[in-house]
């Protein structure tokens, strides 16, 4: 074997990463691609376009920006992301249903637009970091339906 078939699956250790074998316009069109298959879920679609605002318009560009960020840190490649995915959930009114689905789509998503071995490293990291973001989520919810703290503005400005 010599390097002359060197392609970027044989970069050294360093550049060698997923980010790299995703690539930038790939991790792109993966990301706008999900998305637009999410808002087209009658369980998910609701609670983006609440946040996020109608599909692709609105927040969409900055909110899918981010998220480029986001995956670019989590797999090695350049990245100024500096959000907090955690708090991010907290107020969504997300359950588990809806975690089942994000993955169940991201999963289709990653198939459609990366190559197996990368769209499995994909899945594995989203289904690790389900485990946090549902528990912030859950962890919101249980605070909202709390019937012990009054939602009146009576009580504001109290001592
Ligand atoms: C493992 C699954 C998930 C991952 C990896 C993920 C990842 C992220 C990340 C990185 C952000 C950006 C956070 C920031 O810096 O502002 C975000 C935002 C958001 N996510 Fe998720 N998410 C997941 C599941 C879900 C689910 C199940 C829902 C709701 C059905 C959801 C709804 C949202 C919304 C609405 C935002 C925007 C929040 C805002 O900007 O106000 N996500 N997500």
């Amino acid at each position: 074997m010599t390097a002359s078939a060197s392609g970027p699956l044989l970069l050294g250790a360093q550049g060698d990463t997923l980010f790299s074998r995703i690539g930038e316009e790939r991790l792109r069109a993966l990301l706008w691609g999900f998305y637009a298959e999410v808002m087209k879920d009658e369980l998910l679609a609701p609670v983006f376009k609440q946040r996020v605002g109608p599909f692709p318009g609105a927040g969409w560009p900055v909110h899918i920006a981010r998220l480029e960020g986001f995956w670019r840190a989590v797999t090695g490649g350049p990245s100024a992301y500096r959000g907090q995915p955690g708090p991010a959930h907290s107020d969504l009114g997300a359950e588990s249903a809806h975690f089942d689905r994000w993955l169940a789509l991201w999963e289709t998503a990653l198939a459609q637009h990366l190559d197996p071995p990368e769209a499995q490293a994909m899945l594995v990291m989203a289904s690790r970091m389900r485990v946090s973001l549902q528990r912030f989520a859950l962890a919101g919810a249980y605070a909202k339906s709390a019937p012990a703290t009054p939602s009146e503005p009576s009580t504001q400005g109290a001592p």
